[in-house]
């Protein structure tokens, strides 16, 4: 037992890092919403300053052109170096907010995410260049004697580690809490538009938080230094238990960032201890201690799901735009004999750059399916890509090549698969931490126990053919040049069919929002476990040919740096695009550019600089990556020669609806004129005593209405009665007793989804539009919610495209025009018009609209009030929620009335008109209906 106490104790050491990792990263995410990815290295900057100061007098300092190094002295004070060491990591902090940080504030997440790994890297090279890349003893800082502690001899600085890790995490926690600044910081979390309206700048703040941040980090990997050295190589251990602090932290908790870092360390340092017990199995692999970080993770997200916080940040931002246009087969069959007409005439060394740049663009397609397509930030495709080499060397002797790629693939997938899981709860930054801590565990778990069995795959063949890539002197053979190649347009044209069919379709609507996705009948879950899948398949497919090529199968080259190297590159050469990928593979490590660039300036680790660099200002300057930015000044460009283009919107021409159901009939052959519940013997919606609560507020109590086919329903109540929680309710999207029918099915335990496909659509208040889609494919999207063979059908057959479902809700809404016009050109009633258009593309039985009206004049408001009634005449039931009361009593057949909850009236609109309890609920009094309808107009 006591030596169960003393690991604890000594595992201090290594949790007070992890804690000061831990506390610096929520610092940072408090004033700015940065996930830090370059934390370790920059907390590391400070301790090496500290250090070297201490050593040589020398204050290093890191910006490029300046003089690498000022001499300070021959003998600096213990407390000086300490206090110069910190504030070179706090001026470090704050620069990195200034230069890169504050330009991208309004920038996607994955700018930012990607910018702090470009950091990170740049970093790492930074420190290896300026204090050399091997590892320091630092001379001991908190003294070196044991104390005796209940009988037990301890190091006294782990006893001082602890300590300070108390004072500091207690020092955050009354600084956010009393300071004016910490509290204005705790406030920008919640809101911060309501922040600048209190004269607070939020740049300001977060550069103040980044310096802090970091010197805070910086404290402890200064201190810890005399018992874990300090080598660059370390920030490897470091990145990941700190980001498992953080998100166990849920972002936002300084003291139990302090706990986790410190529990991780002492969780680690007992479990080393144990693996050395007789009685642990020896099969566990030994690198258990490296996984413990991703399962902490992992049992912080079950335990903490959904409730991971967001900021309340000032700008929404997208993702960068994808252009959805099919590889032409006549540009595709020229890229492929150019490539094969150039191979033999290049030389072995450049041939070797072909291969691994056509090897490494297969990659980088596995993060355009992942990345770009469906917006998963995964930093786990090299370790992806290492069980598929890994199940090549091990498992495929004897295949032909194309079976043994494809199976080694296959493996891959399925690591992949389990990789996404933890994607159905997360995303953003927080699974780019889960990811990095599952490809670290998958590299300690797996990779580190299958290469220790050797790891060279035998050469491919096929049918008698020697595809190997290299024969004694000859290396980068021509017919595995080819294969290669093969493979690689193989892989194009997938990612091609995919992005322009019905699946990518699906993974840019669950990209673009969730929410929506669902409501338009994609199970979510599902969608993204097959982009999981996919991306794996392509990645492993990358993976087996980088170890046929490299002839034997290295750890090195599948860690998590080689995994931030690819999706560096990747994203430097656009995450979007086919062509994106192509131009990551050419500039990719030891890719063709790298070869025919050193062949005139030796590179050496400069290429990670320069990554590190184009990471970072592609970030800022060019999201979409070089082939995006250079795609579209090619195509304004075309444009401008071609003359102005027709950028303009038109204002939808007032139609007649009736006119327009009728000319939709009169449509294309076969145009489906409306599955309804008409005739068929149960209601369209039967809604049976539903109610909602959000924890002790009772949002809607006992709620049941009848909606018939063809009828309109309104749905009336004043600000906060529970209309829109009703709606929810019904749609699947809150917790909720009671029943829900449609057509006679019950759907009150389907998720969302499934309700769309039982025939239950609806609308949102915030129109919820797919931004990423041209109105045509939000439609398309909702028209064919596909089925899990959609996938194939993209792939080698016709997918089934319901083209005549969405013209024909389109025309019923008078916006055929705007087909092709992306959601953020339109105003907010053609949005509203859309999102009716898009909820009645799959003919539900049941069309659920709330607040359809909002932010349209009178005019508008009464022309969406036709169209609602067209709609419902082809029989559709409409269900209603609107504030314009004289809309609603004039185009509903029933009404029912809500106020707290309750329904305090249900009948014919007349009824309602003349009902008391209406008038009070609105206005206080019972005045007459018509007063009333005037007076709550918006
Ligand atoms: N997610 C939530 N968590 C906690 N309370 C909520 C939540 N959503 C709604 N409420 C509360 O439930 C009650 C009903 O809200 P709801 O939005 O359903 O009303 P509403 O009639 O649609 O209002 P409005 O007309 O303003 O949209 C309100 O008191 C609201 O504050």
């Amino acid at each position: 037992m006591e030596q169960y106490l003393l690991f604890a104790l000594l595992g201090t050491g290594a949790g007070a890092v992890f804690a000061g990792l831990g506390m610096g990263l929520v610092t940072v995410y408090k004033g700015s919403g940065v996930v830090n990815f370059a934390q370790a290295s920059m907390g590391l900057w400070g301790a090496f300053v500290f250090d070297e100061l201490r050593k040589t007098g020398d204050l290093v300092l890191p910006v490029p052109g300046l003089p690498g190094r000022v001499h300070l002295g021959t003998s600096i004070p213990l407390p000086m170096a300490v206090v110069v060491g910190l504030l070179s990591s706090a001026a470090l902090g704050g620069l990195v907010h200034i230069l890169v940080f504050r330009p991208l504030r309004n920038a996607p997440a994955l700018s930012k995410i990607m910018a702090s790994i470009g950091i990170l890297t740049l970093l790492q090279s930074l420190l290896v260049r300026r204090f050399g890349a091997g590892s320091r003893v630092v001379d001991p800082v908190l003294g070196s004697d044991s104390l005796t502690l209940g009988g037990m001899d301890v190091p006294q600085d782990r006893v001082w580690l602890l300590g300070i890790t108390v004072v500091v995490a207690g020092a955050l926690m009354a600084y956010y809490r009393w300071s004016m600044a910490g509290l204005a910081t705790r406030a920008g979390v919640e809101d911060e538009v309501a922040l600048s309206l209190a004269r607070w700048s939020p740049n300001r703040l977060a550069a103040l938080n980044w310096a802090l941040g970091t010197a805070v980090t910086s404290l402890f990997l200064l201190l810890a230094s005399p018992i874990t050295g300090l080598n660059p190589a370390s920030i490897g251990t470091l990145v990941v238990p700190g980001l498992a602090a953080l998100l166990v932290a849920r972002l936002s908790s300084v003291a139990v960032a302090a706990v986790a870092g410190l529990g991780l360390g002492v969780l680690q340092s007992e479990l080393s201890f144990m693996q050395l017990q007789s009685w642990w199995p020896r099969g566990l692999p030994s690198g258990t201690t490296d996984a413990v970080p991703f399962v902490v993770i992992v049992i912080a997200l079950i335990l903490l799901g959904n409730k991971l916080p967001r900021r309340g940040e000032l700008v929404l931002s997208r993702l960068p735009a994808v252009v959805r246009r099919p590889l032409r087969p006549k540009w595709v069959l020229l890229g492929t004999a150019a490539v094969a007409l150039l191979a033999p005439l290049l030389g072995q060394a450049q041939r070797n750059g072909l291969i691994a740049s056509m090897v490494f663009a297969v990659i980088a397609l596995s993060y355009v399916v992942l990345v770009g397509l469906i917006g998963q930030v995964s930093l786990g495709q090299a370790a992806i890509a290492g069980v598929a080499a890994f199940t090549l060397a091990r498992a495929t002797d004897g295949l032909p090549f194309p079976v043994s790629v494809l199976l080694s693939a296959l493996a891959a997938t399925v690591a992949g698969v389990v990789m996404g899981v933890p994607a159905l709860r997360i995303r953003g930054a927080q699974l780019a931490v889960v990811t990095l801590a599952g490809a670290v565990a998958v590299e300690a778990l797996f990779l580190r126990q299958i290469s220790a069995g050797g790891s060279e795959p035998a050469d491919p063949e096929l049918f008698g053919l020697d595809l190997a890539a290299q024969r004694s002197s000859e290396l980068a053979r021509l017919p595995f040049t080819y294969a290669v190649l093969a493979a690689l347009v193989l892989c194009c044209l997938l990612v091609s069919r995919v992005l322009n069919g019905t699946t990518g379709r699906r993974f840019l609507a669950v990209r673009s929002n969730e929410r929506a996705a669902a409501a338009v009948g994609i199970d979510v879950a599902r969608t993204k476990l097959v982009a999981f899948a996919l991306s794996s398949f392509i990645a492993g497919v990358g993976g087996a040919l980088l170890a046929y090529s490299r002839g034997s199968v290295s750890i090195e080259s599948f860690n998590y740096l080689a995994g931030i190297s690819f999706l560096i590159f990747a994203f430097i050469g656009g995450i979007t695009s086919v062509g994106g990928a192509l131009l990551a593979g050419l500039i990719g490590p030891f890719g063709l550019w790298y070869v025919l660039l050193d062949g005139l300036v030796p590179l050496g680790s400069a290429y990670e600089i320069i990554g590190g660099l184009g990471m970072i200002s592609t970030a800022i300057v060019a999201p979409e990556g070089a082939a995006g930015f250079y795609g579209k000044a090619l195509r304004n460009l075309l444009a401008r020669r071609k003359g102005p283009a027709h950028g303009a919107i038109e204002v939808p021409a007032p139609t007649d609806p009736t006119q327009a159901v009728v000319a939709a009939a009169d449509g294309p052959a076969g145009t489906p004129l409306v599955p309804t519940g008409r005739g068929t013997a149960h209601p369209a919606l039967e809604v049976e005593c539903v109610s909602v609560r959000y924890g002790g507020v009772r949002a809607v109590q006992d709620v049941s209405l009848v909606v018939r086919a063809g009828e309109m329903h309104g749905l009336i109540g004043p600000n906060g009665a529970g209309k829109t929680s009703t709606l929810d309710a019904v749609a699947g999207f809150c917790a909720s007793e009671g029943a829900v029918r449609v057509r006679g099915t019950d759907v009150g335990r389907f998720p969302p989804h499934r309700r769309y496909g039982a025939g239950l659509a609806r609308t949102w208040q915030a129109t919820e539009l797919f931004l990423d889609l041209t109105v045509r494919d939000n439609l398309l999207v909702a028209a064919g919610p596909g089925s899990p063979g959609s996938l194939l059908n993209d792939v080698v057959g016709r997918a089934r495209v319901c083209e005549d479902d969405a013209t024909f809700a389109l025309r019923l809404l008078g916006i055929e025009h705007l087909a092709d016009s992306h959601p953020a050109q339109l105003s907010t009633g053609q949005q509203k018009l859309v999102g009716v258009a898009r909820a009645l593309a799959a003919w539900p039985a049941v069309l659920l609209c709330d607040e359809p009206a909002a932010g349209l004049d009178s005019a508008e408001s009464r022309e969406l009030g036709r169209h609602l009634r067209a709609v419902a005449d082809t029989g559709v039931a409409v269900v209603l929620i609107e504030h314009d009361l004289s809309l609603v009593l004039q185009m509903c057949d029933e009404v029912t009335v809500l106020d707290f909850g309750h329904v305090i009236a249900q009948g014919p609109p007349e009824a309602i008109r003349r009902d008391p309890a209406v008038m009070t609920a609105y206005v206080g009094d019972a005045r007459p209906a018509d007063a009333l309808s005037k007076e709550v107009q918006p």
